[in-house]
């Protein structure tokens, strides 16, 4: 139900916060105390000016997104489609945007539909912003417009825009006619929806998202551009999105350990001494979360840790072999109870977040059309809730007597030693086993197998051919026997109650909850390679 106080219009100031890290982003006109009215350059993103090269040096792994965006904005005065930015959380849509606009010194109207929670309160706040109106003690923090009705909205859009596209051509004509060759901010306006996939949410009546696809063909004015960015795919906003012009997506894939090694590296005074750190500490947080945020504020208590056997924190230090284990060696007891910490973060219990809401959505899909889903899943699920998954599958398809020879003592897969043992009779064995298979289907698992699988894949380096790979599984060892799983549970029932996993009736002989997986192999093939999971290694096959 809406409110009836509207919080505070998301101004410069406010945009600021939502890109703080990358940027400190201020007020473009001189700070405007409360009581001051604002101007037209209230409309840019402030701060001191950046450049292209240094966006894209600032943003490790998204280049070519942003030359994207770039093209697509085009040159000044240029009209341009609706834009439909997509990703995963964190994945640097929201930032970028608004580091672009900075750099082009064009003006926007920002909105998020997460502060702006409902219909009315964001379009106040695109009015609000539009007609420079700010929410004071002196106008008694009243709107410029009030407005609830799609159609006032409509109405009053169209007025706002008119007359701040004129005040921008004057203003462009101005700047020409002073010989500013750059022809200022110019005469487009960009009305940005960040978190657009929340209004998915407040949508009962189906009538806000049909209404803000189709501004562009309802306001027919080419100076005023729109930019969608949301955390879901265009997909799954297809069955209201239709009939209309379909915005240009522009999609932000989740970063991959090495763009994440290139973003965490950014800014570390010893750049020789964190890129030791990373060697060894990287890999299984990385699969627990590939947010930039949660993987920094993890990863920082404990490399402070690896630095405390040196003095001056490691200022100036290159670390050789030998003390690259000793400082590896000081902190593996601390491992197991960081990566626990991050897993806290990055799964709380479903029924309270937006993966949890997705997955849901997801789980009420019927399962053939799974499959084609799995795009989604790349960003509604966590990283570890896909291990789970993956997990599941591999209990409810191997064989639990196979699991010891396809996990070593350090949870690694072990191909060589199975290959070397295969006899005459363990063949004829793994014929009868792949029958029964056939036979029953996906097999039921209690949850302790289900932990025994996810410790070990969750914590075991791919391919430990180098000593770098071989610190990781040392590391995997050594998480698996901390206490990282005490979450599971949160994500398992997530999983259950999106049907990926069924959770059966409690055996009356064990006592015990058993669980299959219910998802078909072509969807754990994707999801394993979404995470880059090398699965086929772990399955048991003729
Ligand atoms: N490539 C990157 N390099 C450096 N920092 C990054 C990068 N990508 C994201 N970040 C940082 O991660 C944080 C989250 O970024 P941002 O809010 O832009 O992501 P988002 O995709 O809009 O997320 P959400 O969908 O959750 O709103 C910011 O502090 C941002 O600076």
């Amino acid at each position: 139900m809406d409110k009836e106080e509207s919080p505070q219009i998301p101004r410069r100031t406010t945009r600021s916060l939502a890109s703080t890290s990358t940027s400190n982003i201020k007020p473009a006109s001189k700070e405007n105390n409360s009581l001051e009215s604002l101007t037209i350059n209230d409309l840019l993103v402030g701060g001191d000016p950046i450049s292209l090269d240094d966006i894209i040096s600032s943003f490790p792994g998204r280049s070519s997104q942003i030359h994207e965006i770039v093209r697509l904005l085009g040159p000044l005065n240029s009209p341009i489609l609706p834009m439909f930015v997509y990703g995963g959380a964190s994945t640097g849509k929201t930032s970028i945007i608004l580091q672009l606009f900075k750099h082009l010194q064009r003006p926007l109207v920002y909105s998020s539909c997460r502060t702006c929670y409902n219909q009315r309160i964001l379009f106040e706040s695109v009015l609000n912003q539009l007609l420079l109106h700010r929410k004071n003690a002196a106008n008694c923090y009243t709107n410029a417009k009030r407005c609830e009705r799609p159609s006032d909205f409509i109405n009053f859009l169209r007025e706002a825009l008119t007359s701040v596209i004129d005040n921008l051509k004057v203003k462009s004509e101005k700047s020409i006619s002073e010989k500013n060759m750059h022809g200022g901010m110019g005469n487009m306006i960009y009305l940005v929806f960040d978190n657009f996939h929340l209004v998915r949410d407040w949508d009962k009546s189906s009538t806000i998202l049909p209404l803000l696809f189709n501004l562009y063909d309802m306001l027919k004015m080419p100076e005023v551009g729109l930019i969608f960015i949301s955390s879901t795919s265009p997909d799954t906003f297809y069955s209201t999105n239709m009939g209309y012009v379909e915005p240009i997506p522009i999609y932000f894939p989740d970063y991959t350990e090495s763009d994440m090694r290139k973003i965490l590296l950014r800014n570390q005074a010893n750049q020789k001494l964190y890129s030791s750190f990373l060697d060894v500490a990287l890999r299984p947080f990385c699969r627990i979360t590939r947010q930039v945020g949660e993987l920094s504020s993890a990863l920082k208590p404990l490399f402070e840790k690896y630095c405390e056997p040196l003095s001056d924190k490691g200022k100036g230090v290159v670390p050789n072999e030998d003390m690259k284990r000793r400082l590896f060696n000081h902190i593996k007891p601390h491992i197991a109870s960081s990566l626990n910490d991050v897993f806290k973060v990055s799964s709380p219990p479903s029924s309270e977040t937006e993966s949890g809401k997705e997955t849901k959505l997801k789980g009420n899909l019927k399962r053939s059309e799974r499959s084609e889903e799995i795009g989604d899943l790349d960003f509604h699920m966590s990283t570890s809730a896909k291990y789970l998954l993956i997990s599941a599958f591999l209990a409810s398809r191997n064989p639990a007597t196979l699991d010891a020879s396809l996990f070593d003592s350090k949870g690694g897969s072990d191909n060589r030693k199975r290959k070397r043992k295969a006899s005459e009779k363990a063949l004829e064995k793994k014929e009868m086993l792949e029958e029964e298979l056939l036979m029953k289907g996906p097999g039921t698992f209690p949850l302790e197998r289900l932990i025994a699988i996810f410790q070990c894949i969750v914590s075991v380096g791919e391919d430990p051919s180098d000593e770098e790979e071989q610190n990781n599984e040392e590391l995997g060892a050594q998480c698996g026997s901390g206490s990282l799983m005490s979450d599971v549970l949160l994500q398992l029932s997530t999983l259950c109650n999106a049907n990926f996993i069924f959770k059966g009736k409690s055996c009356p002989i064990e006592g015990s909850t058993r669980y299959r997986s219910t998802i078909s192999e072509d969807l754990a093939l994707k999801v394993a390679r979404s995470l880059k999971f090398p699965l086929s290694k772990y399955l048991y096959r003729s």
